[in-house]
């Protein structure tokens, strides 16, 4: 099969909101009057960002979902994408999986495939998100005030957890590591929650280095800080607590261990009643792990308040 032949079949589909999609030589977008176009791109590297063992289902899925992240936190609504792909070779039942898991995803946000390139190359899938947003009602990262609550939606830290029991530095019982596994390959971008935020927070991120790197973004940007509790968000993480698991490896975890895919975001204290209003209307689980401060840095204590002496780095492709 040729390069014309594999993007007909496994990734051309007519276009239904987008005037022009796959096949021509540019792809025709059109926001309607009085939005504007947000626009993301990330890429997924093959041993970086994956495994090579991977379900390639789960790897469309979440080629995707980490793009939808980020126009979740901009409070956007997707629009279509754009897929540039390089492949070893031709293995059409990887790419039918592959692109059942894409489209599943694309399907479920109406977000549609509108073009792409493919290459001959070492495995490698980077995805261009097109959304739109309300002119000037984007969340971002910069609005942030002294006062404000920190809030993260779902669980923290089980990425990482499932990510180490796959390195082989901690071992898991065989349903926690399941249930950290899906939320490792198969992330649920907030794109609902996102929108839904819109007028309410203040500031937002998500996250994809770890909460304390990301957060980081927001407090940089606002050029505030922030006292963050250490356990107020953990998941699959808490059960992982009961099988031995020690304080620091979980904190590690939950606070810096990245690929959760989770909102960060903040709100003065008189939204608390409007952000959980939000959070119902999408199902998502909404849980406030913090303050911002006036004073600069980050403050991170434990339950009863004291603050924890470990030190937690953020995930950085070049350190
Ligand atoms: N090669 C690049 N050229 C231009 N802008 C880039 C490049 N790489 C990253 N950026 C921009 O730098 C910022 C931070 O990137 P990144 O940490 O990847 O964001 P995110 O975590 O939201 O994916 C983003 O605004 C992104 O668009
Ligand atoms: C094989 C493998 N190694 C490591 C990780 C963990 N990991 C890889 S990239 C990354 C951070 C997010 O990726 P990045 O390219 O920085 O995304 P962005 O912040 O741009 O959204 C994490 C936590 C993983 N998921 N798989
Ligand atoms: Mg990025």
């Amino acid at each position: 099969m040729g390069e014309f032949d594999l993007i007909t079949r496994y990734f051309q589909r007519p276009a239904k909101r987008s005037p022009l999609g796959v096949g021509d030589d540019c792809a025709l977008l059109a926001p309607a009057p009085g939005m504007q176009l947000a626009v993301s791109c990330d890429m997924l590297v093959e041993g970086r960002h994956f495994l090579s063992t991977v379900d390639p289902a789960r790897l469309g899925h979440k080629a995707l979902a980490v793009n939808l992240s980020d126009l979740a936190a901009c409070g956007a609504k997707p629009l279509a994408f754009t897929l540039a792909l390089a492949l070893p070779g031709v293995d059409e039942p990887w790419l039918e999986a592959f692109s059942r898991g894409l489209f599943a995803l694309a399907d479920e946000h109406g977000c549609e495939l509108v073009g792409g390139d493919t290459t001959r190359g070492p495995l490698n899938i980077c995805i261009t998100v097109f959304g739109e947003v309300p002119a000037g009602a984007a969340l971002l990262r910069s609005g942030a005030h002294a006062g404000d609550d920190i809030w993260v939606s779902g669980t923290l830290g089980d990425a990482r957890l499932a990510l180490e029991a796959f390195r082989g530095t901690l071992s898991l019982p065989a349903d926690v590591f399941a249930q950290a596994r899906m939320r490792m390959e198969q992330p649920t971008p907030r794109v609902a929650l996102g929108q839904a935020l819109r007028g309410k927070a203040s500031a937002a991120v998500d996250v994809s280095d770890g909460l304390v790197g990301d957060l980081g973004h927001i407090l940089a940007s606002s050029k505030v800080g922030a006292t963050l509790d250490a356990d107020a968000a953990t998941g699959v993480i808490a059960a992982a607590a009961s099988c031995g698991l020690g304080t620091e490896i979980l904190r590690t975890c939950a606070l810096s261990g990245g690929d959760d895919y989770e909102l960060v975001f903040t709100a003065p204290p008189a939204a608390r009643a409007a952000v959980e209003q939000a959070g119902r209307e999408s199902t998502t689980r909404v849980t406030r792990i913090g303050r911002i401060d006036a004073e600069a840095g980050l403050r991170i204590v434990d339950a009863g308040g004291a603050p924890v002496a470990q030190r937690f780095g953020s995930f950085d492709h070049f350190v």
